[in-house]
């Protein structure tokens, strides 16, 4: 199951209209990286592509978020990762998340291969910032991007890791609180009842 993006109406059209102008600028002179300061080739995103709307089932990773760093990230299946577009540069992202038709959370995403753990594939990886009261595995993740915060990175040890996803975290909860991000709380695309799905743009 990947679901891109679902709606019913004109809503839906100018929103693809926005989606497929999707950018990412790749600069190939020096530019400095946020978060470590460091001068760096790096990619820039052009916030003017977010924000991006996908949706899929949670499927299981490799257990190491709740066992390894303490921060369950919920897995989307390689069909959503599949099909994200070419434009959308990995790195770490925040935005808005519901599970099924549940409340609608603040959110950081992971998307890339965990340079940490040297995964071989690309995976896409939301922590929702709330506290839940059991797993969510098999259940439809609706999430929204708004906003990109760093690339991925590669840590000396895990401790570095999971502070650098903390301070993510508390990034993504003050940002989120602009109103520009807030009004996508409100946003058609979370009022669609995730029974109403299409999958790549073409209604199931
Ligand atoms: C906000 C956030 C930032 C992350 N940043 C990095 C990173 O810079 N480098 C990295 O290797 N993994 C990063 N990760 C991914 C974690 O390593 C990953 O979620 C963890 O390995 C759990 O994977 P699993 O769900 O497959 O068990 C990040 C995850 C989140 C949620
Ligand atoms: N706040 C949360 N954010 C993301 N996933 C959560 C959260 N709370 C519970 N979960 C559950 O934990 C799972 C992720 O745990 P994790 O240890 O990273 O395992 P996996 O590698 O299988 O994704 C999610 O799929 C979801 O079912």
């Amino acid at each position: 199951m990947g679901e891109k993006l679902l709606y019913d109406d004109d809503e839906y059209k100018k929103e693809e209209s926005r989606i497929s102008r999707v950018t990412v600028r790749t600069s190939t002179g020096p530019q400095t990286d946020r978060t470590s300061g460091s001068l760096d080739h790096c990619k820039r995103v052009d916030m003017r592509s977010l924000p991006y709307f996908c949706r899929g089932q949670v499927v299981r990773g490799f257990g190491r978020g709740s066992k390894d760093l303490g921060i369950p990230t919920a897995n989307f299946p390689e069909s959503v990762v599949d099909n994200l577009p070419a434009d959308i540069s990995t790195g770490i992202y925040y935005g808005w998340a519901r599970v099924d038709n549940g409340d609608i959370h603040k959110m950081v995403m992971s998307i890339g291969w965990n340079p940490y753990y040297k995964n071989t594939k690309k995976s896409m990886e939301t922590h929702v910032i709330h506290k839940f009261k059991e797993d969510f595995y098999g259940k439809i993740l609706s999430v929204a991007m708004v906003g990109y915060i760093r690339p991925e990175r590669g840590f000396k040890s895990l401790d570095e890791l999971i502070a650098a996803i903390h301070s993510d975290i508390e990034e993504a909860k003050t940002k989120l609180d602009l109103p520009e991000h807030l009004k996508l709380k409100e946003h058609h695309f979370f009022k669609t009842s995730t029974a109403n799905q299409i999958l790549n743009g073409h209604r199931l």
